[in-house]
């Protein structure tokens, strides 16, 4: 549990101790009490008297007395926990009003580059991003690197101040992009200590709050954190996919030419949207295949009235038990057709839901590009990009199904095939972006499996 002010305060003896231990004066003692917070600049001083880590420090209490609370000196921003916890920091991009706007389960990615391309991952609805490296925002943003017009993330934490970007291709900095989008971010918290703490007790619902006036209501904050439902039961997809179908032809990026459109193969795919990224689609034209997007809740007679030669069943957000109840007719009937079907993350669980699997919640999800995966076919193990909270369940799946790769951190399960029907699907990203593109292969095995059950081979 956090430590409390009062508890640190007590632990130095009463005000005045704590006052003549620290040498910060009787009127800085006062100011901690009513912010309920000890101000960075004031860590190394009370950590030395009292012998407390410094993270120790930074997530604090749960006492805060109702109505508004002024912030500890140099923070504009905090960010609040379902546990307790306070942390407070810097505020950038969009300022909330005293409520807080930024909620979500907190989940934390441990990608080193990238940062804009995670932000406008469709999958991260309902939630607010940690980066565990520290220097983010430093490269600017560009709308060549966007993976969705919006951003469907609540907010963003990091360590360091966001500096003026220093990147050819910046148009524009992470501050004023976020700001555009209104996504509020806090910066100068310990991400390590918020990490550890995700990774000890589990994904946290936490609230965010960068308020124009300046005015804290922690314990509503922390009302609000209490009672957000979580994800486990939340259909997102249905909120960021896109609303009509259409169609696609960009391939993916050239080195210093930008996104290029491709020609498209002869291949017609149907793409469900379930909160799609755009590299996805861009690794689908440049296999070769034309691609038209069709809304998450595109039934089985829709999809198949544009004739595919296979489906593909998107990343998204949210629970896909949840999603299932619309997805799971949809893929039945696109299988029972005998149409390919491929599915990434959120298309890879549904797909596994529609076999007769069942999916559960990971006690810690896997985000960043750096997730090493075993192929068991080959034993190759491929650097994965990866965003999930939610698994396949191994042991659920019919005996017709096999299990084709697996996580080599946490052993669950990252990919799945049909014995019976041409269908085969990942729980990783195979278009990187950001990340590797050592998966590439998979868009390959999709073009050969629509090629070989093709009614007019090519
Ligand atoms: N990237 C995704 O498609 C995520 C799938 C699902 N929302 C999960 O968290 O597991």
């Amino acid at each position: 549990m956090a430590i409390s002010v009062e508890t640190i305060i007590e632990k130095l003896g009463g005000p005045q101790g704590a006052a003549s231990l620290t040498g910060v004066g009787l009127e800085a003692i006062r100011k901690w009490r009513q912010a309920r917070a000890i101000p960075p600049k004031h860590w190394s001083a009370v950590s030395k008297a009292t012998g407390l880590g410094l993270a120790d420090l930074q997530l604090q209490a749960e006492d805060a007395p109702s109505g508004l609370n002024a912030a500890p000196d140099g923070a504009t921003a905090v960010l609040v926990l379902a546990d307790g916890s306070v942390l407070w920091g810097r505020g950038f991009g969009a300022q909330t009003g005293p409520g807080g706007s930024g909620i979500g389960e907190i989940c934390f990615s441990t990608g080193m580059t990238g940062y804009q391309e995670t932000l406008t991952d469709p999958s991260f609805a309902g939630q607010i991003i940690t980066f565990t490296f520290p220097h983010v925002g430093n490269v600017g943003t560009t709308a060549e690197d966007e993976e969705a017009i919006n951003v469907a993330a609540r907010g963003l934490v990091v360590k360091q101040d966001l500096t003026e970007p220093s990147n050819w291709r910046a148009s524009q900095t992470l501050d004023a992009w976020l700001r555009q989008r209104g996504i509020p971010g806090i910066s100068g918290v310990d991400t390590r200590a918020l990490t550890l703490r995700i990774r000890e007790h589990g994904p946290q619902t936490g609230v965010l709050s960068y308020p124009q006036d300046g005015q804290f209501d922690i314990a509503g904050l922390l009302g609000q954190a209490r009672a957000w439902p979580g994800l486990e039961g939340m259909d997102l997809a249905r909120e960021v996919s896109c609303t009509q179908s259409y169609e696609w032809t960009q391939g993916v990026w050239n080195w210093g030419g930008g996104d290029v459109a491709a020609a498209t193969g002869p291949r017609r795919v149907v793409a469900v949207d379930y909160g799609a990224k755009r590299n996805i689609l861009r690794c689908l034209v440049t296999a070769g295949c034309q691609v038209t997007v069709v809304p998450a809740t595109a039934t089985a007679a829709e999809i198949l009235a544009h004739r595919p030669d296979g489906v593909f069943l998107s990343n998204g957000p949210g629970d896909p038990a949840a999603t299932a109840e619309y997805a799971v007719p949809a893929i039945k009937g696109v299988l029972d057709a005998g149409t390919p079907v491929f599915g990434i993350c959120l298309g890879h669980q549904l797909l596994a839901l529609a076999l007769g699997a069942s999916t559960f919640k990971l006690e810690q999800g896997h985000r960043g590009a750096n997730q090493p995966v075993r192929d068991l076919a080959t034993g190759r193990v491929e650097i994965t990009s990866q965003n999930h909270g939610f698994a396949v369940d191994d042991k659920s799946l019919p005996a017709d199904v096999r299990v084709t790769h697996l996580s080599l951190f946490d052993g669950s399960n990252e990919g799945i095939a049909s014995d019976r029907l041409p269908a085969f699907s990942v729980q990783y990203h195979p278009e990187a972006s950001p990340g590797p593109s050592d998966s590439f292969y998979l868009f390959e095995r999709f073009v050969a499996l629509m090629d070989t059950h093709r009614r007019d081979p090519v």
